[in-house]
């Protein structure tokens, strides 16, 4: 018998799954509102300028790519705290933040969901209803059992505030609660900050770890804004672990740039939090590839350059915001009703649509259009080109 004769066929990811089927598909009027990325308004993942010029100073200054400390670039970690918790952020001085580049946002999930396995082994792990698919497989295969908080109200378009904060009541003392920080994926229905009040309070009490995932930051209303809750639970003295990503904000998805902070108690114990991280990064990968994280540092360090960053980050926000409301506006005018999700308030790339599954496959097979099948729209990827036949074939489909 061969090793591999009873190796079974993983399950398609949603997500990657579909990617594979548009590609395959020869209608040229097709489109990806599928996965999660930001295209430009030519259809194009854009390459930031602010990216470009630094990856030309740093080529021009032959910067070498050798061997780095496991935890990263200094600089890069430093202007990550800074755009989590502010400049001069009182934690930040009290030396509470530790902060350790990571593989993007998913790799920042998986160390601090391995390291959280080792101070926690029984804990279990709660992630909202619904969320971004890869929380509950991330956690699961660090060996935790995963369950859900309600979180979207599909009659209100909103958060379930009431349903959140009992589940998160009654979860066993000492869980772990992801949040997503901004930008929710996948219903773009954010809380607001007298909520994130309300939710601190719950895990004060229930004494939950926090783990707040962002990987969206300046996508929602703007870099500050879209930090409140991060900056609410630094304010609260609580400790927590933050994933952050710079692959949608720089535009560098294939770089892999992202980082874990973790909030402690003490700039002491900070010292022994972080030896305990090297180890589970250098038992992973060793260390983290310095490409992208130098280029993401020597933007953000940068006047000129961050300027220039803030701007196109900027411009990527009021697309897709006013892409979301030429959609809505689109839809009225052809007289669909109102009971869908799709609604202006909604922040960040995804629109939950409350296209059913079969919904989502005559999109596919009748028009060429693919959405996730729970009925995420990846806004992002609207344009003026396509506006008009995707507004079309969802009032057919609805
Ligand atoms: C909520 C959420 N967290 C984390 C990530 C992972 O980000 P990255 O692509 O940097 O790994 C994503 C990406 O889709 C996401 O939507």
């Amino acid at each position: 018998m061969s090793l591999f004769s009873a190796v079974e066929m993983a399950p398609r990811d949603p997500i990657l799954g579909l990617n594979e089927a548009f590609n395959a598909d020869t209608r040229t009027t097709k489109v990806n509102l599928g996965v999660g990325v930001y295209y430009n308004e030519e259809g194009r993942i854009p390459l930031l300028r602010a990216v470009a010029e630094a990856e030309k100073a740093r080529i021009e200054a032959h910067a070498p790519r050798g061997y780095l400390p496991i935890e990263g670039i200094a600089a890069y970690d430093k202007a990550v705290q800074e755009l989590l918790f502010g400049k001069g952020a009182a934690l930040i001085e009290a030396g509470r933040v530790i902060t350790t580049q990571a593989l993007g946002g998913t790799g920042a999930l998986k160390i601090g969901a391995d390291f959280l396995k080792r101070l926690l082994p029984d804990a279990t792990v709660a992630i909202s209803d619904p969320s971004w698919e890869n929380h509950r497989a991330l956690f699961e295969s660090a060996g935790f059992p995963v369950q859900n908080y309600r979180y979207y109200d599909p009659f209100s378009n909103g958060v379930n505030r009431g349903g959140m904060l009992e589940d998160l009541r009654n979860l066993p003392a000492r869980s772990i609660v992801v949040l997503h920080a901004c930008c929710h994926n996948p219903t773009g229905v954010d809380l607001q900050p007298e909520d994130w009040k309300a939710v601190l309070e719950v895990l004060r009490e229930r004494e939950h770890v926090p783990f707040l995932d962002i990987a969206y930051q300046g996508f929602g209303d703007g870099i500050d804004q879209d930090a409140e809750a991060v900056r609410l639970f630094a304010e609260s003295g609580l400790e927590f672990f933050v994933s952050s990503s710079f692959s949608k904000s720089f535009s560098l998805y294939g770089e892999r740039v992202g980082a874990l902070s973790l909030v402690t108690s003490s700039r002491e114990e900070s010292t022994r939090v972080l030896s305990q991280l090297k180890r589970v990064i250098r038992t992973n990968y060793s260390n983290p590839p310095t490409h992208g994280a130098t280029v993401v540092a020597s933007v953000l360090n940068s006047p000129e350059l961050r300027a220039m960053w803030e701007a196109e980050l900027g411009e990527m926000r009021d697309r897709i915001r006013s892409m979301r409301l030429a959609m809505v506006e689109q839809l009225a005018t052809l007289g669909a009703k109102r009971d869908f999700g799709f609604v202006a308030e909604q922040r960040g790339m995804f629109s939950y649509s409350g296209l059913t599954v079969e919904q989502v496959e005559r999109l596919k097979n009748e028009f060429g259009i693919y959405a996730v099948g729970t009925g995420r729209i990846c806004v992002a990827a609207l344009n003026h080109g396509n506006l008009d036949s995707v507004t079309r074939a969802i009032h057919a489909v609805l």
